[in-house]
């Protein structure tokens, strides 16, 4: 039984813990470094990762850790300063580095380079691995954006110098565990460097800005002739493709030469890990990252699909208005798209309460499937984006329930074709919940599909309002633009802005196909349920 004076020690303990611990996050400073000047200095958003859930050590006082990053190499370096030290019997503070080293490579833990002064030589004659696909300007600074196969030791290495930023910035984001083998050739590194035009003597030109990462997997030629379970051949273990396609580094001295590598199959490019530097956010790179890794990772003739390997929300946004803006000016035939409200193509026979939704006449599913396939996006992406291009074309005012009273009968033309966009997208909404709503009473079934489409309106809706902000500025900034292009290594446009969608959809939508599967012509429901 607990006496008063075990509680009072519990609270005196209680006391100590809360007085000697700190919380991880704001203790915490990365800084990148040009020689020995700071160009930046920041907090990361997530410690958990390295030092716990509550984000706190214990055992110091005025505790400051200070992660630096040479801003061309991302070599890194800690410094840990701290006030007093917890000394009360065997309790000792939390072993700071201990905790980090999982997470940052041996030499950051040590100066060697630096007091050999070898950083400075190293830094001078710098320059990024790989090639340099792409090159714009942009306020009158030099950017460049390079990749590298990650069999290439300097592309590793710079990886491994700066990986920690992964689980610091990606909630859940993890660092890349990449062996020794031949699958590392599956990998590859983009690097988004500004070019510093003068640099200062015995400094790199080169201060990152942003990195992504991509792999490629493995896919049948025809996707869609499979309709359950993930395609990708690398379920197989490498074991079958190992024996038809013998790696470059195994292959056997009597190996037909007519045997290709197994990076030439039919497969996806997956992007995996995508970062600006919080000190470049908010400034468009990230659109000229992802548009010039989409460019590039899509233009091999092999390369039959472009995925994303778990986007976040603010990702998503910006691929969202990458894909949208890209296909609208690029992309005639995408840009052509409509909602068909022909009487004489969607006659009544076609719309009977209980018939499939015919979503190939009422959004041309020929030509989708072709636009699909040559732009190389993803299927449920696409499939999104064609829910929003079409939408555009609805005036606002008409984008309401209350107006579709009369569904298809409607005189208005475009009251008829929010009553079709609506039944269009509830198709492949349907599909993707049909999990969920197949538990659900018939009834509730429309229901909650109705929810879940208001949710997605909503988001297509501020989406929208940007993508065309965004070209109604295009005719002023095209010269501006031109100019700032200096090389256009890839063929994605430049272009920049905004805002979020999500629906309780994931990443791979193998199993989701498109035509008249699953959903029935329903009657809307009545109620206004709320937005997902
Ligand atoms: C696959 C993955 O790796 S998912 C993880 C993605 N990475 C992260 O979340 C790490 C931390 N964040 C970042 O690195 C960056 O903020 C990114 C990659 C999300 C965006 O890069 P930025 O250079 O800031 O984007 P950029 O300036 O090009 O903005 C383009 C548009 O993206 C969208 N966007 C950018 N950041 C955000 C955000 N934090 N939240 C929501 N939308 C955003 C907006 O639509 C923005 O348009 P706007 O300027 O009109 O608002």
């Amino acid at each position: 039984m607990a006496t008063e004076s075990d509680d009072e020690q519990t609270e005196v303990l209680k006391q100590q813990v809360e007085n000697w611990s700190t919380n991880t996050n704001e203790c915490f400073t990365i800084q990148l470094l040009k020689g020995e000047t700071v160009t930046a200095s920041f907090q990361p958003s997530f410690t958990y990762p390295i030092f716990g859930e509550e984000e706190r050590v214990f055992g110091y006082k005025d505790l400051s850790i200070i992660l630096s990053f040479a801003t061309h190499d991302l070599r890194p370096r800690l410094e840990i300063k701290h006030g007093k030290l917890f000394s009360e019997g065997d309790v000792k503070p939390t072993d700071i580095k201990e905790a980090l080293a999982e997470f940052l490579p041996a030499y950051a833990f040590s100066d060697a380079r630096r007091e050999t002064g070898s950083e400075d030589a190293a830094a001078d004659s710098f320059q990024p691995p790989g090639d340099m696909i792409k090159g714009y300007m942009s306020k009158g600074r030099k950017y460049e954006i390079w990749c590298a196969s990650l069999t290439e030791a300097a592309a590793r290495q710079i990886l491994e110098n700066m990986e920690i930023l992964i689980p610091m910035f990606i909630e859940g984001g993890t660092m890349l565990q990449l062996g020794q083998d031949w699958s590392t050739q599956r990998w590859k590194l983009f690097l988004l460097y500004e070019v510093d035009r003068k640099p200062t003597p015995n400094t790199s030109p080169y201060s990152l800005v942003g990195y992504g990462t991509s792999y490629r997997v493995f896919t049948f030629p025809d996707r869609t002739s499979v309709t359950e379970g993930d395609q990708d051949l690398s379920i197989l273990n490498g074991e079958s493709l190992e024996t038809l396609f013998p790696p470059p580094d195994q292959t056997s001295s009597n190996h037909s030469s007519k045997t290709g590598s197994p990076l030439d199959l039919p497969s996806r490019e997956r992007l995996s890990q995508f970062l600006i530097l919080p000190p470049f956010q908010g400034e468009g790179h990230g659109q000229q990252l992802y548009n010039t890794m989409y460019a590039h990772l899509t233009s091999p003739t092999n390369i039959r699909e472009f995925t994303v390997e778990d986007p976040n929300e603010a990702f998503d946004d910006l691929r969202d208005l990458c894909d949208l803006l890209y296909l609208r000016a690029n992309v005639p035939e995408f840009a052509a798209l409509r909602i068909n409200t022909d009487p004489a193509v969607l006659t009544p026979e076609k719309l009977l309460p209980g018939a499939l939704i015919p979503t190939d006449l009422l959004v041309d599913g020929a030509a989708r499937e072709r636009i699909r396939r040559t732009t190389k996006i993803e299927r449920r992406q696409f499939n999104r984006l064609v829910e929003m291009h079409t939408l555009s074309f609805i005036p606002a005012s008409h984008r309401s329930r209350s107006r579709l009273t009369r569904k298809e009968k409607s005189s208005n033309a475009d009251d008829r074709a929010y009553w079709f966009w609506r039944l269009y997208a509830k198709q492949r909404l349907y599909v993707h919940n049909r999990d969920e709503l197949i538990q659900l009473e018939r009834a509730e079934r429309g229901v909650r599909l109705e929810a879940v489409l208001d949710g997605v309106l909503e988001g297509y809706a501020g989406l929208l309002e940007r993508v065309e902000g965004r070209e109604g500025a295009k005719g002023m900034e095209v010269e501006e633009t031109e100019e700032e292009e200096v090389v256009e290594g890839a063929t994605k446009p430049t272009q920049r802005k905004r805002k979020k969608i999500v629906v309780d959809e994931d990443e791979d939508e193998d199993g989701e196909e498109d035509g008249m599967v699953g959903v029935e012509v329903v009657a809307n429901g009545h109620k206004r349920p709320r937005a997902n």
